[in-house]
């Protein structure tokens, strides 16, 4: 039975000079649960092959991660890895000032860095360093980003920061040599490579966090505001490659997405998710996936990850190379150590996901089953590495002593922690042994946020014993964490697809690894794609196919029906959206009064009307007072009332009688993303940013709300109903200085509350007190609607002088000819960025879509699915121009 357990363990105990053990994991555990392993390991302990460094690095060991929210931020790393750049971005986007501590220390001392040690000498001025960044941490402890350079990093200034540390985010920022090396212009590389490897270690030692800064390519970068085609002389709905003011948008996303994560949630409203099922823990849902991707192949080869994101809702990146990277670094006598090189690939591997995917990332370190002596060191260096990353979730192996785990978890920061046990032999205890309670009890007890055990299924009958498992966990005392619990194997399967949270999914490019898996049944790993598992919960009766509607007195136009349904379709789910073209929402209750009735988008000219028939609008619906996305509610509360969001959503798709509709809009999110991926950097949103809308109706409002959420503090409103405008603003001066909103934070104070401003005519000049738009929002239509023409409405140029240029979005798409659209595209030499109702669709769509699934929609292929099947007034699609739109998507919000 031994033999059987240690497994491919064997060569590493005896490479150690030890006895191969006689005993199972699980028979240890039970002799000892506390103490499985016993030592702790430092990180980045030094390499005997790194080249030797005049200051040697400390040890970082276990730095925390849990501060105060206003604790400043501070960038360290090599000069051109673009930290300046980054402090900029978050500076905007925090409302944070940037202490750079060179520029301090020119400022203090009269010279530069390199002059006062010509002058004084090495060690004069090594005294000057730490004591000027003393200063500057001491000054700038708070609301602070500060920027670090290598100079500043002499021992002294190591422990400075380490101490910081304790307090402080640092952030150690990482970048390609070949950027850097560009951007320094060091003639000898190799100086570069010496100059990054003794460095690297020295940061690592006295930071926390890790950013991989990746360098953004020029290559799409081509010039905006080019029409693509002409035809007759018009433009053809032309929208451009991304323009170079644009080219570090993708960049600032991915940062500020990484900052988001390691400071405290909610500090910044404007950089909240707004997508329905990014407010809602994903490991709370029912029925979720984790798409389980090998390090190993993500490194290797050219995978598509958007397309390997399709239908999961967490992205797991699983080290699965630890047993080849321990056997090298033991023939390299650097056994039990991760190396500068391999931490730049994990850290370089993690933000090629980030900056792509939009659900949470596991980091999932895989270590055999027995977490051998020899393994364990390599797996611990490669977990801590993991959670400098500050990936969403991150497994720890249950195998490891309590003292480990806890110190372990004592600096996971904002990382959910997911107690991990996996086995791939057949003597492990049966489901229902106590040894599965036990676990979990202790991995609860140890301060755990989630579980995961997996097993090899020996008969099918394992896959239903797993019920007994979660019943008993259950019914252990609260707070109950999530379990994830599944049989691997061929015979597992079915509990694979009944698992009810982040079952692991493959996908169709890593498949030939699964297959492998397929006829190594003792080998763990997932067998079938999240396409698989959805198809098998719908043919076992654990959801039901729905029908779903847009509704609008000219909805035949739409092409919500083509966009979702072709995401449907690709996710294996059994649902059908139609057109329900009606002059009046009477026919709606006979839609609604079918058991199969799975929601609606609602159009022009119902989403105000609409309320009247809802029995509960979400928090954004009230305050915009228009509703564009029914929900059927089919489960009351006892006392009558409508369950909060997630039990909405663990309620979706399922048949029965509908009992109540839930109102939501999803307008105000689609705008808010087209605001966010059209607005430049130079152009982030400041206090002194001015938004103008043109149009007051439900659109209208939508916009301003979205305005708000980005923290627009003045956004001025043109229409040509000027008491509509009023009553506009009227709504959302009330609603910003009303206690009860709790939807902008920030707008309680009278001092930083929005101020609201109408204009009445084209004739008037902009207002002297404000500055020049460069959000400009169009809610007006754009095509004749009954005996109204369209409005010909293009803005006076006397508004539209902001030197940096802006983001235009025009909300229509019926025709994308407009003289508005125009006006602008002719101004992007200037820096606007137009964005239309083919940008916007899909955008409000995707919430939609959450909304009625449950799940995340798949973003790439309803944008692609909306293009291709725009036609122009001549009634032609472009393929080429297609492709230059989807190249051009460098921003994804949440
Ligand atoms: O405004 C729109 C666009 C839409 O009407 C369509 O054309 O599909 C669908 C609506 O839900 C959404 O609010």
């Amino acid at each position: 039975m031994a033999a059987a357990v240690v497994g491919t363990k064997r060569p590493f105990a005896v490479m150690e000079g030890m006895q191969p053990s006689q005993e199972t994991p699980y028979s240890l555990f039970r002799r000892n649960p506390n103490n499985l392993t016993s030592r702790t390991e430092e990180p980045y302990s030094r390499s005997s092959s790194a080249p030797s460094t005049p200051t040697p690095p400390l040890v970082a060991i276990d730095l925390s991660r849990s501060f105060e929210p206003d604790a400043s931020l501070v960038l360290v790393g090599v000069r051109g890895t673009g930290k300046s750049t980054l402090a900029i971005i978050a500076s905007a986007a925090f409302q944070r000032r940037v202490v750079d501590v060179d520029k301090f220390f020119q400022e203090t001392t009269g010279h530069s860095s390199a002059a006062h040690r010509k002058l004084y000498g090495a060690f004069e001025h090594n005294c000057r360093q730490e004591e000027v960044l003393r200063s500057v941490l001491d000054t700038y402890g708070r609301d602070c980003i500060i920027v670090c350079n290598a100079g500043s990093m002499e021992r002294s200034g190591q422990s400075l920061l380490r101490d910081y540390a304790s307090t402080h985010p640092i952030v150690h920022v990482v970048r390609d040599p070949k950027s850097i090396h560009a951007y320094l212009k060091i003639r000898e590389e190799s100086k570069l490579t010496g100059l990054l490897a003794i460095s690297g270690p020295i940061f690592r030692g006295c930071s926390n966090y890790e950013f991989y800064n990746f360098s953004e390519t020029p290559s799409n970068h081509s010039e905006q505001g080019m029409p693509s085609r002409e035809s007759s002389g018009d433009v053809v709905y032309a929208q451009k490659a991304t323009p170079p003011f644009l080219a570090l948008k993708r960049a600032e996303r991915h940062f500020l997405k990484f900052v988001a994560l390691i400071i405290a949630r909610g500090k910044v409203p404007s950089l909240e998710p707004a997508y329905p099922l990014s407010l809602v823990p994903t490991e709370l849902r029912r029925f979720t996936c984790a798409i389980a991707v090998p390090f190993s192949k993500l490194t290797a080869d050219d995978l598509d990850i958007e397309d390997l994101e399709i239908g999961s809702d967490a992205f797991e990146i699983v080290i699965d190379d630890l047993q080849k990277t321990s056997l090298s670094m033991m023939a390299s006598s650097s056994a039990q150590e991760l190396t500068p090189a391999r931490a730049d690939q994990i850290s370089r591997t993690i933000s090629i996901v980030r900056r792509t995917v939009i659900i949470p990332i596991i980091f999932h370190v895989h270590a055999d089953s027995e977490l051998s002596a020899s393994h364990r060191s390599t797996y611990l260096e490669h977990l801590r590495h993991g959670l400098r990353l500050a990936p969403e979730f991150c497994t720890i192996s249950l195998l490891l002593d309590d003292e480990v785990i806890l110190q372990i978890l004592s600096t996971k920061g904002s990382t959910k922690m997911i107690g991990h046990l996996n086995t791939s032999n057949y003597e492990a205890p049966e489901w229902s042994d106590s040894f599965w309670t036990d676990s979990y009890e202790r991995a609860r007890r140890l301060g755990c946020d989630l579980v995961r055990f997996t097993r090899p299924a020996r008969s099918l009958d394992d896959n239903f014993s797993i019920r007994i498992l979660k019943q008993k966990c259950r019914a252990l005392a609260e707070p109950a964490i999530p379990l994830i619990a599944y049989n691997t194997g061929h015979l597992g399967r079915v509990s694979i697809c009944f698992n009810e949270v982040f079952t692991n999914v493959t996908h169709e490019a890593l498949q030939h690894s699964s297959k492998d898996h397929l006829s190594s049944p003792t080998l763990c790993g997932p067998h079938i794609t999240a396409q698989d598992s959805t198809r098998a919960l719908y043919a076992s009766f654990v959801f039901d196919p729905m029908q779903i509607y847009i509704i609008g007195a000219s909805a035949g136009y739409s092409l919500s029906p083509a966009m979702h349904n072709a995401a449907f379709q690709r996710y294996g789910l059994p649902h059908h959206y139609q057109t329900h073209q009606t002059p009046s929402l009477n026919s709606l209750k006979a839609l609604v009064n079918d058991p199969n009735f799975g929601g609606a988008s609602v159009s022009l000219p119902f989403k105000i009307e609409v309320i009247s028939l809802t029995h509960s609008l979400s928090r954004h619906a009230r305050a915009i007072g228009a509703v564009n996305t029914l929900i059927p509610v089919r489960n009351l509360n006892p006392d009558g009332s409508i369950p909060d969001e997630l039990s909405l959503f663990n309620e979706r798709c399922r048949a029965g009688p509908v009992k109540a509709l839930y109102g939501d809009n999803t307008d105000w999110i689609g705008i808010r993303s087209c605001i966010r991926r059209g607005l430049s950097p130079a152009n982030a949103v400041r206090p002194r940013t001015t938004a103008l809308i043109i149009g007051a109706g439900g659109m209208g409002r939508a916009a301003a709300y979205a305005m708000l959420h980005l923290g627009v503090k003045n956004i001025v409103i043109f229409n040509r109903t000027v008491a509509n405008a009023e009553n506009l603003v009227t709504h959302f001066n009330r609603l910003v200085s009303s206690s009860d909103a709790g939807l902008l934070p920030s707008s309680k104070s009278p001092d930083t509350r929005p101020l609201f401003r109408i204009i009445k005519s084209r004739e008037e000049s902009w207002p002297e007190d404000l500055r020049y738009p460069t959000i400009v929002v169009s809610c007006i239509p754009t095509h004749r609607l009954g005996d109204s023409p369209a409005p010909n409405f293009t803005l006076p140029s006397q508004w539209i002088r902001s030197p940096t240029g802006g983001v235009l979005v025009e909300i229509a798409y019926k025709t994308l000819h407009t003289p508005l659209l125009q006006q602008f595209r002719a101004e992007s030499h200037k820096g606007w960025v137009c964005m239309d109702g083919l940008d916007l669709l899909p955008e409000q769509g995707f919430a939609q879509f959450e909304l009625f699934t449950a799940r995340r929609a798949p973003r790439r292929l309803m944008r692609e699915e909306v293009l291709r099947r725009f036609t122009d007034a001549k009634g032609v699609t472009d393929p080429e121009v297609i492709q230059t739109r989807l190249e051009g998507i460098e921003d994804q919000d949440t």
